[in-house]
């Protein structure tokens, strides 16, 4: 308080801003106008609260001897930390050599990260900076009373969460934020990364002034962003946490971290909820959330229990603590942070890392990462998390069909050979024993012992046929099983020392091995000509193949409408039956026909469990497609470099270079490089709108259109400006703003009244393509919208869903302040000025604002 005081006394005039009395005019000439601008802000920073008798200490740059520096030609000791000691040399060439580097490819750790701020790189941990950390913990560890877990909210919490090896968080004043991480492209750069752009904010939800900050116990829950919520955690005794619902891509940026400051270290102890704020190296507060009335919805992240887990990271940014994904946060995902070592020991968590896809080659072979009961689990082979085991295998088994029925054979391959070696058991999944029997071929053979479950018994049995080189073999070798739905010739393989090799890791009995094992023996059918097969596979591929005239049998497998899948009726299902049964010759499932029915009738049985959208069949079509919300591409332009999820895309785009344009549109003649763009050009012709709005029955040539305009209804708005969350391009001359720039472009043609598109027949120019083609229909005379209600066309779609209207009396644009309602749109925009006092046209010559155009050009006839 008193330096406050004293602040408001003391002369800010003639503040010294230069810095180039620190360095040599060499050094000083080799910097960046950023560098020195930075630099110029620490030291006025500086300056300022010296004068104002605040004890601060200069920024390095000033502490360098300049005489001895100028008498060695040494440059500057390093601007990050001279505290550790080091003497490695700074330069500013070295400092911009960081600039746009390419890193190690992005490890997150699992750990939170500094920020790195405009001065500094964060140094690598000297043994110093360690020692002292270290020590700086061990202090912590002395200081606690209680070091065991405490179950959430039973206990006592003892620690706080923090961030690790202080670093320099100027957050009283920094011009510019240099060195900012791209982790999609590993580079740091001096801005924002100019191919993947800025950090993307997710901002905390406006709350409404009802509900008041330190007053209201619902505070916190109201600053939830948009495409989240909390609800009882997924880590046992964790209490509540925070999940996903949109997808939140990499580098989203939540934050900050709200709460109280708390100086007193003893309460930050027992909060529970602080994060430790570091500043000049050194614990400056913490920041407390125990409240719910003063803090944000950011108090109910809770600690990831594994590296896996993590998918947020806590960093330090200007003295505010942020949250930011290192990786993809896919709908269904908790929020998950860590927070610190101290921490977590006091959660019971261990910190060892669990292995991930990457360090098995891609196998799905962790079965740790999702042995907890409790899920989320996550599809082995992409970012997909599921709350339940059972629809993460159905979705793995879908979308990942030949990897996942390669890891079943593999599975099933290596309890083979466990159970022969009489080193595993299998608890079978049907309860029923009849069940049992009837599906597992010599299940009943008398010479196995009777307390040999149906699984050890049938795989005897399958091992018993090898031997006897019976015709009954086991198809483990997924390419040849991949081929055999596609081939009519089944293939026979042995059970190979190769296959059950590899992965090593891959036959630990886990619960989930169990369970895959029973999911494998449920699917797996037997033939009498040569092989063993999954139903699922085969019969889908003969879906696709289209080779289904032929089915006759109805033995074993059925379609489940309910789960678009097939499995095996097992009450049906009889030994003799399966014997009987062929699947890649000739005869299959009644339930093909069932399936070929409904593709024929237009039918589209796959659905993507994300948008819902609709496809014909599982194993192309829709795995293609759900590349779209994992944002995987792996198609390739060798031009461009663009990806695309598809290759079918990738073909269409590579017109794009060649020029080739194959369709042609029979009406007008004009080309086009895709068929779906001549589809949709072709209803301007027919006027034909088949995409329709479920609120207000607008009709639209495209679906895109129709979802752009669903959002006047929907009020929402997807295009968050990064700074201000709204519309980013403001008109400089009547303050309206664009979610686009291509849009604020168009827009200015209002003001310049610029029309590059002229009309060949009249010369009359739109500032708008769109408008230049509806204008000519005035010469043509062609109304391709007509009115099913009374016949009258019109050259405009925009203009019979507006006269649709009349009919209809619809006035689908209502105010959300008095409720009115309008029949267009801009109607309803005109309207609302009168509840905002906007009044966006002025007049050039006295300059009197109006609400509405017409209103200015009343006005402006007083003037001439
Ligand atoms: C910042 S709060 C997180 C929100 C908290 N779950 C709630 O419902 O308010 C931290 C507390 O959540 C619980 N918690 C967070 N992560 C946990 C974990 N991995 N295991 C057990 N408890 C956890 C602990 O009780 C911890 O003190």
């Amino acid at each position: 308080m008193e330096a406050v005081n004293q602040m408001s006394t003391v002369n800010f005039d003639n503040i010294p801003t230069t810095i180039n009395e620190f360095f040599s005019a060499e050094e000083f000439a080799k910097m960046t106008e950023y560098e020195k601008q930075h630099l110029s802000s620490l030291r006025q920073n500086f300056e300022a609260l010296k004068r104002a008798g605040l004890p601060i200490k200069p920024p390095e740059f000033m502490l360098r001897n300049k005489a001895k520096r100028e008498r060695t030609n040494i440059t500057a000791l390093p601007l990050t930390d001279s505290s550790d000691g080091s003497d490695a040399e700074w330069t500013p060439d070295s400092e911009r050599a960081k600039i746009a580097v390419q890193k190690k490819p992005f490890k997150p750790t699992f750990k939170v990260v500094y920020k790195k701020n405009a001065t500094k790189k964060p140094p690598p941990p000297t043994t110093k900076t360690k020692v002292k950390a270290k020590k700086q913990k061990m202090e912590e560890m002395e200081e606690e009373d209680d070091p065991h877990v405490y179950p959430f909210r039973t206990k006592r919490v003892t620690t706080f969460m923090s961030l690790i090896i202080p670093e320099d968080d100027d957050f009283l004043y920094t011009a510019f934020d240099l060195f900012v991480d791209c982790e999609e492209c590993n580079m740091e750069y001096i801005t924002d990364c100019p191919e993947h752009g800025p950090l993307k904010n997710v901002y905390d939800s406006e709350v409404p002034p009802t509900c008041k900050k330190g007053e209201n116990p619902d505070y916190c829950r109201k600053t939830l962003p948009q495409g989240l919520v909390i609800k009882k955690s997924k880590i046992p005794r964790a209490g509540l946490g925070v999940f996903a619902t949109t997808l939140f891509p990499v580098r989203s940026r939540f934050g900050p971290y709200g709460g109280r400051k708390e100086m007193d270290r003893y309460v930050a102890h027992e909060s529970g909820y602080c994060w430790q704020v570091v500043h000049d190296g050194k614990p400056s507060h913490f920041v407390d959330a125990s409240d719910p009335k003063e803090s944000n919805w950011m108090r109910f992240v809770n600690c990831a229990r594994s590296e896996e887990e993590q998918c947020v990271t806590a960093y330090q940014h200007k003295g505010e603590i942020y949250y930011r994904a290192h990786k993809d946060i896919y709908p269904g995902m908790e929020l998950l942070v860590y927070y610190g070592d101290s921490y977590a020991r006091d959660l019971g968590i261990q910190t060892q890392k669990v292995g991930s896809l990457e360090s098995t080659g891609g196998y799905p072979v962790n079965m740790q990462q999702d042995n907890d009961d409790n899920g989320p689990f996550k599809c082995h082979w992409c970012p997909f998390v599921y709350f339940h085991f059972i629809d993460r295998e159905r979705h793995m088994k879908r979308s990942h069909n030949e990897e996942y029925t390669w890891c079943l054979q593999e599975k099933f391959a290596c309890h083979i050979l466990k159970l022969q070696e009489g080193k595993v058991s299998c608890t079978p999944k049907h309860t029923n024993p009849s069940d049992r029997e009837a599906f597992v071929r010599g299940a009943d053979d008398e010479s196995l012992p009777s307390n040999f479950t149906c699984n050890q018994k049938r795989a005897i049995n399958i091992k018993n046929e090898q031997k006897n080189n019976n015709t009954h073999v086991m198809s483990l070798d997924f390419n040849r099983f991949n081929k055999m739905g596609k081939k009519k010739n089944v293939i026979s393989h042995f059970v190979s020392q190769d296959s059950l090799s590899r992965p090593s890791n891959y036959i630990q009995e886990t619960e989930k091995d169990k369970y895959l094992m029973n999911l494998s023996s449920s699917h797996l059918v037997y033939y009498t000509d040569n092989a063993v097969a999954n139903p699922n596979y085969c019969l889908q591929n003969h879906c696709t193949e289209k080779t289904l005239g032929n089915c006759k049998s109805d033995v074993c497998a059925e379609y489940d409408e309910k789960d678009n899948e097939f499995s095996v009726r097992k009450e049906t299902c009889t030994g003799e039956d399966l014997n009987q049964y062929k699947v890649c010759g000739k005869e299959c499932a009644q339930s093909i026909k069932l399936i070929q029915k409904r593709t024929h009738m237009g039918e589209k049985p796959y659905k993507c469990n994300l948008c819902g959208k609709e496809f014909n069949h599982s194993n192309d079509c829709l795995s293609g497609h759900k590349r779209i919300h994992t944002s995987q591409k792996p198609y390739k332009c060798d031009v461009c470099g663009k990806g695309f999820t598809q290759n079918i895309n990738l073909s269409r785009h590579k017109r794009v270079h060649t020029g080739e344009k194959p369709f042609k549109c029979d009406v007008c003649g004009k080309d086009f490089n895709d068929r779906s763009a001549l589809s949709s050009h072709k209803r301007i012709h027919t006027g034909e709108e088949p995409y329709k709005c479920d609120d207000c029955g607008k009709g639209f040539t495209q679906y895109n259109h129709l979802s752009t305009h669903k959002r006047v209804h929907t009020g929402e708005k997807p295009y968050k400006c990064d700074v201000c969350g709204e519309k980013p391009y403001k008109c400089d001359v009547c303050g309206k703003g664009f979610t686009q720039y291509n849009h604020l472009s168009k827009h200015k043609r209002i003001h310049t009244g610029e029309k590059p598109y002229k009309c060949d027949d009249c010369g009359k120019g739109f500032s708008v393509s769109n408008n230049l083609s509806s204008h000519k229909r005035i010469h043509t005379g062609e109304k391709p919208y007509k009115c099913d209600v009374c016949g009258k066309g019109f050259t405009k779609s925009n203009d019979l869903s507006r006269h649709k209207r009349v009919h209809t009396g619809e006035k689908p644009y209502k105010c959300d302040v008095c409720g009115k309602g309008f029949t267009q749109y801009n109607h309803l925009s005109k309207h609302k000025r009168i509840h905002t006092g906007e009044k966006p046209y002025k007049c050039d010559v006295c300059g009197k604002g109006f609400s509405d155009r017409s209103a200015l050009s009343k006005h402006k006839r007083n003037h001439s």
